[in-house]
């Protein structure tokens, strides 16, 4: 079995590291230099230093990647997903994509841009749930749900994916388990700036337990199944990167509370913090669907707006009571 895995950032990088060995494995990236230096170093040093890449090939062309591919795994973040959706499209390939946000600009999910872009596939699904790079680069255990609308094709791409080190659940409600995996980073970011700022464990268990209502909240509207919130790609992946110092939205809202510009710490982070855009889209959308998401707004205005994060927090604490 061949598998393309597109896009050589953390988690593209750390996830082929994992299929290699029991597959063909090709890593690429759009970059010649990038996939030069990771052949020549035998890690990828810019986005997963410190572990090596064995028994996978790197390549920066596309073509030769996905050349009689069994599987096409997009792991490009979702401001690049459309676009290699259309240099991919027609290749008949089975595709699975990694990416977690809402598109910048149309507060599309991924699967809604896939049915732009690939109309009529069956062959297409989500991997999603606790998950980060570095922890699977190393082997160490993880369990995710691969989720299609074909849940018969989800079972089957599970069956081909999962290592003995990941272990993969599959499941029909791809809205539901996009859903988690996209505002899970927004909340990520809220418990940065409530830790960032002090306040505690208490404050935490409240931000994530009153981000899973809003998580639920609009994915019913959204199409998605309320137990999906309470798996892998829901309340999993949220306790994860709510208090996982590796997730990188949780680290924009620990140095958000420092008072630091959202503009320098994106510089400095030097990968994707999908919760900024997501916080964005979903703010829109909440809106637009009539859902009441106070904690995405919170977020959405520290971002946008300026607004202080102690205030921001006053303001969640002091909105009407209400039955929970
Ligand atoms: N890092 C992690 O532990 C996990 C990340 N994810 C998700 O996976 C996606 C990718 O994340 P990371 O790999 O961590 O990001 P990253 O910031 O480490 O790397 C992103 C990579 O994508 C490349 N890229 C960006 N736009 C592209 C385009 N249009 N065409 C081709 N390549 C493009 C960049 O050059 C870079 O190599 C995100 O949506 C993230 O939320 C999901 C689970 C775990
Ligand atoms: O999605 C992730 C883990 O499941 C990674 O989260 P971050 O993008 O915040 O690092």
């Amino acid at each position: 079995m061949k598998i393309a895995v597109l896009g050589a950032g953390a988690w593209g990088t750390g996830l082929a590291i994992q299929l290699a060995g029991a597959a063909d494995v090709v890593l690429w990236t759009r970059n010649p230099e990038h996939a030069a230096r990771i052949a020549e170093d035998g890690t990828n040093a810019r986005y997963l230093p410190g572990y090596a890449l064995t028994g996978l090939g790197v390549t920066s062309d596309l073509a030769e990647a996905i050349r009689a591919a069994d599987y096409l795994v997009s792991a490009v973040p979702t401001s690049g997903f459309r676009d290699l959706l259309r240099q991919t499209r027609g290749v008949g390939t089975p595709l699975v994509w990694l990416c977690k946000g809402f598109e910048n600009g149309t507060m599309k999910l991924p699967h809604q841009v896939v049915a732009e872009e690939w109309p009529e596939r069956e062959d297409v699904a989500a991997l999603s749930g606790p998950s980060f790079a570095q922890e699977v680069a190393a082997g160490q255990p993880a369990a995710l749900t691969l989720a299609a609308f074909d849940g018969e094709f989800a079972r089957r791409a599970a069956h081909d994916l999962h290592r003995p080190r990941l272990r993969l659940y599959s499941s029909s409600d791809l809205p539901g388990v996009e859903v988690g995996g996209a505002i899970k980073n927004v909340i990520a970011i809220a418990a940065g700036i409530s830790d960032g700022l002090g306040f505690g464990l208490n404050a935490r268990a409240a931000l994530l337990t009153r981000g899973l209502a809003e998580i639920s909240r609009l994915g019913l509207q959204l199409g998605g199944r309320q137990e999906t919130f309470m798996g892998l790609s829901g309340m999993g992946d949220l306790i994860l990167t709510c208090t996982g110092d590796l997730s990188r939205n949780r680290r924009v809202g620990l140095r958000l509370a420092q008072g630091e510009s959202l503009e320098g710490i994106l510089r400095e982070l030097g990968h994707v913090a999908e919760g900024v855009t997501t916080a964005r889209e979903v703010g829109r959308l909440a809106v637009k669907l009539g859902v009441e998401m106070p904690i995405v707004e919170a977020v959405r205005r520290i971002l946008d707006q300026d607004l202080p994060p102690r205030e921001a927090v006053a303001g969640l604490l002091n909105r009407e009571l209400r039955d929970e």
